[in-house]
């Protein structure tokens, strides 16, 4: 779901995701989809039913998404023989129709019942990308696929390393609470694992998450996708359509790129967060609903907020309380674990069998600076399975230059790490309260308050007050 972002008008892939796509379209009638493989998505064809099937029994509990191009070729008999791949819970079904067809009662049933949305064919690959990204979120959400080959804390969350102990620890105490939560952290450490942990951990966890990336849709959809709209709002609005606030009711809904959120959404969440209501687009109607929300950015929101292209007064209401995902660099021997977890989860896809990471290789994943992090680490291993021809990965496999590509930490780097580590856990014992901390850490506060500028705990040097600290 909150699966791609854009960066300078291009979609990048974060993980290949995989697309059915069900035809029996006539020359001519047949989607190519190249665009979409281009942005990240591993196409499949299936004529049929049994196809489908074979695909899913093929990976149990896998996410797919499947378009079902329902123009040319089916019978209502042939979709009967759906029945089974329709109902699956991995699997996200968006239908593509002729405009015509939607007055047809079996094609509008079959949309009603099994689909999480249509779109008219020939459609903007963009759009295609949008909704079948959406869909494949569900299927996600529904595939109950949970990578348990952890040894840490937080369930499919692997790591151990202090830093993501701070991390576990402080947002289960997030998940006790209703009040918004808002991650930070680099590109790929792991916020939308870290949200789905705080709704899991939280008396919501019964009710759906709900993710939504504002930085992957187009700006005129975000305020549509998110409160959704009445029939009749705009020309091609043949229903009711409802947003992604609804559809979480009772749980949490994830809004990462926080930062991209159109003005006109931020006044939406805004008034959403003052008084717990909106209207759908086109609709008089206030609407409740009870939704705790999280958000994320990979972006300085701080930065956003000084130069006007992000509400002062939301980015207050959304930072109530505020993770820090650590990045990957500073995880020690968390890296040696998602390693051996990429490679135990993709196995299957190389040409042999292997055993595992030669030193050379473990090296490198040290001495990588990772600015991808977690995200980088897996998709690096994922393509050494393949690539690689020995029994070992290799640093060549890798890609990764070998240890020069980074020198080894030295002493002060060392006492640097250690010294940060050690004031942010004193932080959290305390509750951010800097007087409690220095006399922990037997330092004055002096001290700790120019240590937590040095080590970047704190937002400015000019601020010096206790309000300035975002670590409860
Ligand atoms: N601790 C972890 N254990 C296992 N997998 C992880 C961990 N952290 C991240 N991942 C995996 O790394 C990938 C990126 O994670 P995620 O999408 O949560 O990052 P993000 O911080 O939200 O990225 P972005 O800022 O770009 O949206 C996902 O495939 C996720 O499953």
């Amino acid at each position: 779901m909150a699966n791609d972002e854009v960066h300078g008008g291009t979609v990048q892939c974060k993980d290949a995701r995989d697309l059915i796509y069900v035809t029996r379209g006539g020359a001519g009638r047949v989607l190519s989809l190249g665009g979409l493989q281009r942005m990240g998505w591993a196409l499949r064809r299936a004529p049929d039913a049994r196809q489908v099937m074979k695909l899913l029994q093929s990976r149990p509990g896998h996410p797919y998404a499947a378009l079902l191009d329902l123009r040319e070729g089916f019978s209502e008999h042939d979709l009967a023989e759906f029945g089974d791949a329709l109902s699956a819970g991995n699997i996200g079904w968006v239908a593509g129709v002729d405009a015509g067809q939607l007055s047809d009662e079996p094609v509008r049933r079959l949309i009603r019942d099994y689909c999480y949305d249509y779109v008219t064919l020939p459609c903007p690959e963009g759009v295609l990308n949008t909704v079948i990204g959406h869909a494949h979120g569900m299927a996600r959400l529904g595939s109950g696929r949970v990578d348990r080959v952890s040894s840490a804390g937080s369930d499919d969350m692997i790591g151990d390393s202090p830093a993501m102990q701070a991390l576990n620890r402080t947002l289960r105490k997030a998940a006790l609470t209703e009040a918004p939560v808002f991650i930070a952290g680099e590109t790929g450490t792991g916020k939308e694992l870290a949200a789905m942990a705080v709704h899991r951990h939280s008396h919501r966890h019964a009710h759906p998450f709900v993710a939504i990336n504002c930085g992957a849709i187009p700006h005129e959809l975000v305020q549509s996708e998110l409160f959704g709209y009445e029939r009749g709002a705009f020309t091609g609005a043949q229903q009711r359509k409802l947003g992604r606030f609804e559809m979480a009711n009772g749980g949490t809904l994830f809004l990462d790129e926080i930062g991209d959120l159109p003005l006109e959404s931020q006044a939406s969440l805004l008034r959403f967060l003052q008084q717990g209501s909106f209207e759908r687009l086109g609709g008089h109607e206030q609407i409740r609903v009870d939704v705790r929300i999280i958000s994320a950015t990979h972006h300085d929101l701080e930065h956003a907020v000084d130069e006007g292209r992000f509400r002062a007064d939301l980015y207050h209401r959304l930072c109530v309380l505020r993770l820090q995902q650590p990045p990957l660099r500073d995880r020690g021997a968390d890296i040696d674990k998602l390693a051996d977890h990429a490679l135990k989860r993709y196995s299957d896809e190389g040409q042999h069998a292997l055993k595992g990471f030669a030193p050379c290789a473990r090296q490198a994943l040290h001495s990588h600076p990772w600015p991808g992090n977690v995200r980088e680490l897996i998709n690096r291993v994922r393509q050494a399975v393949v690539m690689a021809e020995g029994r070992l990965i290799t640093a060549e496999d890798l890609h990764i230059d070998g240890p020069a590509s980074r020198p080894p930490p030295t002493l002060e780097d060392i006492r640097d790490a250690a010294t940060r580590c050690a004031i942010e856990q004193a932080l959290q014992r305390n509750r951010g309260r800097l007087i409690d901390t220095a006399r922990e850490l037997a330092i004055s506060r002096v001290t700790l308050y120019r240590l937590m500028g040095r080590h970047g705990l704190r937002e400015s040097e000019s601020d010096g007050n206790d309000r300035s600290v975002r670590i409860f």
